[in-house]
């Protein structure tokens, strides 16, 4: 049996963590923690899991999650979670973050996106980014995995067997992408109110949101050359997903069916990338830890789209994805949803 607990059980990635794990025998979750001081019932908070976990929801300490537990999922909003994660891993338990805190190599850029000095900055750069579908092989031995963010993840997938290839240009991407208010968490705000954000869409963080360096550094390290986009997310009235919708320009021409070909040979034999022909539908991914990638040509322009569920592939199912290459599991267990 392998032990895990998970960080921050009161929130929305915890919650789809606790049901993908409950899918897999081999796993046992011995601790769930929130800050709520009277230790409630996993089930007065998340009320779909009655009768399927029977655990408080404790604040516990990183030394006593570590007692219990060899794995950690940390499901805490960033700053929160590198506050907790040195004291787990100096105690021998392994650490999938699904927060921002280790995703960066740099603490400048950190402390410029997030406005907050990383305050475990020697980790920064050597932590690895857990993106199966680039980097399978680094997870396995790795103590700390930084997950990637929901946004970033539907914009690499989209765009790295391009760069990959040389196919586009690296600087001047459009991404025009789209989330589900359960992106922002389960924490109330203003934004998220329903009569805020029912019927209505509108473009946030302008120039400004902190998944644009993520995006930047990732795809330059797939690329080998500075990548520059220009990213723009939109809340919209859905509960979950996300569409990108982004504008490459190609150094060559090269026709759809090339394209397509390329993105087939890029993900043979990755199991959460569906290369498609039509047009990706974001409820064709809801609720499982697919992503669903295609293009289209709009005269010259090029045009991918890229979707996923923010909370599964854009978080917990990605996590799992990564406890399983860390723990020994195949990729897919519990994930086939
Ligand atoms: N939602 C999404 O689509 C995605 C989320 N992520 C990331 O995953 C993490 C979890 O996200 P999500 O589940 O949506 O967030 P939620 O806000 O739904 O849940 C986070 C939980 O963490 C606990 N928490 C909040 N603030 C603190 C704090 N300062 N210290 C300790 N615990 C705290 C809260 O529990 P309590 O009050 O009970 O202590 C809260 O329920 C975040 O880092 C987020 O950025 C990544 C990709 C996608
Ligand atoms: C709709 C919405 O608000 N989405 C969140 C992104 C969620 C996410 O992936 O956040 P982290 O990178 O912090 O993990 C946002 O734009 O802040």
């Amino acid at each position: 049996m392998t032990k895990v607990a998970i960080m921050g059980a009161s929130g929305y990635a915890a919650l789809e963590l606790i049901k993908i794990l409950l899918r897999n025998p081999e796993v046992e979750i011995v601790a769930l923690t929130s800050r709520q001081t009277d230790a409630p019932h996993i089930n007065e908070i998340h009320p779909c899991l009655e009768g399927r976990l029977d655990l408080p929801c404790e604040a516990l300490t990183p030394a006593q999650i570590s007692e219990r537990a060899d794995f950690a999922f940390c499901a805490l909003p960033h700053v929160a979670s590198m506050e907790v994660i040195p004291d787990l891993l100096a105690d021998g338990c392994r650490v999938v973050d699904l927060s921002a805190d280790y995703r960066l190599n740099d603490p400048a850029i950190y402390e410029k996106w997030y406005h907050h000095v990383h305050t475990d900055p020697t980790r920064l750069g050597s932590t690895v980014y857990g993106l199966p579908e680039l980097w399978a092989e680094k997870i396995p031995p790795a103590d700390l995995i930084a997950n990637p963010g929901c946004y970033t993840s539907t914009s690499i997938l989209g765009l790295a067997p391009l760069l990959a290839n040389n196919l586009i240009e690296p600087t001047g991407i459009i991404i025009d992408a789209k989330s589900g208010v359960s992106g922002a968490g389960r924490n109330p705000k203003l934004a998220t109110l329903y009569s805020e954000c029912n019927e209505s869409i509108t473009a946030y963080g302008v120039g400004t949101h902190r998944h644009t360096p993520e995006i930047d550094e990732v795809l330059s390290t797939v690329s080998g050359k500075e990548v520059q986009v220009v990213f723009t997310p939109h809340l919209t009235p859905m509960n979950r997903g996300i569409l990108a919708t982004m504008y490459p320009r190609l150094t060559s021409e090269v026709n759809r069916d090339e394209i397509l070909n390329v993105y087939r040979s890029f993900y043979a034999g990755k199991p959460f990338v569906r290369v498609i022909d039509r047009i990706p539908v974001t409820k064709d991914v809801a609720g499982t830890n697919y992503c669903d990638i295609s293009v289209q040509f709009s005269g010259d322009q090029l045009i991918v789209f890229s979707a996923l569920d923010n909370l599964i592939k854009g978080a917990a199912g990605v996590a799992v994805q990564n406890f399983n290459l860390m723990a020994g599991y195949s990729e897919t267990t519990g994930l086939i949803i």
